[in-house]
């Protein structure tokens, strides 16, 4: 018997931060050990997943913005315009103040976001109507000096995969409708990678320095607390003010424009492990799994004949444009099953002496364990009907496990003893005193008001009693 391979015992997943941590270093995704707090280093591993996964968001924007890129560096002049915008970023921005020995005679922030290192230039690019719509959107690091607790992939001090779209528009409802159609792509985005989320407006105290109004979508963690994992803001003509950004319309007047801003960041990746992952590691939905499937040959006597046949799968599933790998290593199979699965790969496929005689292989599924013998001549399309049976089958268990995690509370104590296990859905008069005292008092807060609310029903607030027809997302938040 080789000499039993030293395997990295995970914990359980009902352990969830230990099994995350120990997932993100066993899994090869996010080595943690780089000396910077809140600064990790991505595995190839992690960033292969990484690349697949901003495919989507690329393919999804392309459609009708364009992709660009902006300097890191932002004069302070220009960082230190827009008053609120400040104020909410003044704690958590870094700032370079030498350039080798030489003092600089401006500060210079490092982008935290970019609304100010990108709406001078707009001021120069945007002149007419014709010019709009704008939709540019970048893929870069940005730096926040978060006091909280930083956690990788969760909450960065350098953000490394922050897509940060900006869009320019003639009209305060053409911002609206962007901002609609941005919450409608990260939908779509999500859906993607088999993770539900929930759009809604967050209360006027959690929108984004400088908006009118943030709509954010929110995914919720097996330890029952809530990640929120996109945001979209209208900024309405706040930041075309303060930047001068103005059109000549059709009148020939100089009007100021109006603007949205939305993001994701590697918070989508942490959100797709942490749903789908299991006690045995992470669950990779194929479309965004760096490695779709996996041979592993059944080696006895007649090696060559079950190598050969491994090699001609691997080579038709590559013909298909599949991303598959032998594992031909010397380790016993079951230290190469643990290892897979670790990984996450959707599908095993075991060739031995005896599928041979049958002209079949076995398929397994990673998500339900499943096995099937299948034949060899049909292997392609039965491993491309397994990866769409896969893709369907964790998007409904993710929804089926939010929506038994989604409780309808009418008391503060309902919701103390349900945001404990999940979000509670709760009336609100829509006061802030009303929302800031239900937080205190049952230490999570209102998420926001959920876009597809129907505010037909009457129900009571249950801080001050009013009538209400609105019902919010209460949940303890990363
Ligand atoms: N410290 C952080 N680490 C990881 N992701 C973060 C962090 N801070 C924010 N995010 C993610 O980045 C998204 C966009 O950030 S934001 O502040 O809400 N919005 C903006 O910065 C706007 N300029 C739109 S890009 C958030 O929805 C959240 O998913
Ligand atoms: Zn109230």
């Amino acid at each position: 018997m080789a000499e039993q391979e030293k395997e990295a015992m995970l914990p359980p997943k009902e352990s969830f931060s230990e099994w995350y941590n120990d997932l993100l270093q066993v899994a090869e995704i996010m080595d943690v050990r780089y000396p910077v707090k809140g600064s990790y280093v991505w595995y190839p591993f992690g960033f292969s997943i990484r690349r697949n996964v901003y495919g989507i968001i690329r393919e999804l924007l392309d459609k009708d913005h364009q992709e660009t890129m902006f300097p890191l560096l932002i004069p302070e002049n220009e960082f230190m315009k827009e008053a609120e915008h400040i104020k909410g970023f003044e704690d958590e921005v870094y700032w370079v103040l030498n350039g080798g020995t030489t003092p600089l005679d401006v500060k210079l922030a490092l982008r935290p976001t970019s609304e100010t290192a990108i709406y001078p230039m707009y001021r120069l690019w945007v002149r007419s109507h014709a010019d709009l719509p704008l939709k540019l959107y970048q893929i870069v690091n940005t730096f926040r000096y978060e006091t909280k607790h930083t956690r990788p992939l969760i909450r960065l001090r350098e953000i490394t995969s922050f897509k940060e779209a900006h869009t320019v528009h003639a009209t305060w409802d053409d911002a609206a409708a962007q901002v609609d159609e941005a919450i409608r792509l990260y939908s779509e985005f999500y859906r993607r990678l088999a993770v539900p989320v929930l759009p809604s407006k967050r209360p006027n105290w959690d929108k984004f320095p400088g908006a009118d109004y943030t709509i954010a979508v929110d995914a919720l963690m097996p330890d029952g607390k809530t990640l929120q994992v996109g945001t979209a803001h209208h900024l309405g003509d706040n930041f075309a003010k303060t930047f001068d950004i103005k059109y000549e319309d059709a009148e020939g007047e100089q009007v100021y424009a109006h603007q949205t801003c939305y993001g994701v960041s590697e918070r989508s990746i942490a959100a797709l492990i942490s749903i789908h992952g299991d006690d045995k590691g992470l669950i990779m939905p194929p479309e965004v799994a760096p490695v779709q499937a996996v041979i592993i040959p059944i080696l006895f006597k007649k090696s060559e004949a079950v190598l050969a046949a491994c090699n001609d799968v691997k080579e038709k599933l590559e013909a298909a444009g599949i991303r598959v790998t032998i594992d031909d290593s010397d380790k016993r199979p079951g230290s190469k099953y643990y290892k897979w699965e670790m990984k996450g790969v959707p599908l095993r496929i075991e060739i031995g002496p005896r599928d041979l005689e049958k002209e079949a292989a076995m398929l397994a599924r990673r998500d339900t364990g499943e096995k099937e013998q299948v034949p060899l001549a049909s292997i392609v399309n039965e491993v491309i009907e397994r990866f769409a049976v896969i893709q369907f089958s964790l998007l409904e268990k993710a929804k089926e496990e939010l929506g038994a995690r989604i409780f309808e509370c009418e008391t503060l104590d309902d919701v103390r003893e349900n945001v404990a296990k999940g979000i509670a859905h709760v009336p609100w008069c829509g006061e802030e005193k009303c929302g800031l005292e239900m937080d205190e008092q049952v230490g999570a807060g209102i998420l926001g008001i959920p876009t597809d609310q129907d505010e037909t029903g009457t129900y009571k607030c249950p801080v001050c009693g009013k009538d209400t027809s609105i019902r919010v997302y209460v949940a303890r938040t990363y």
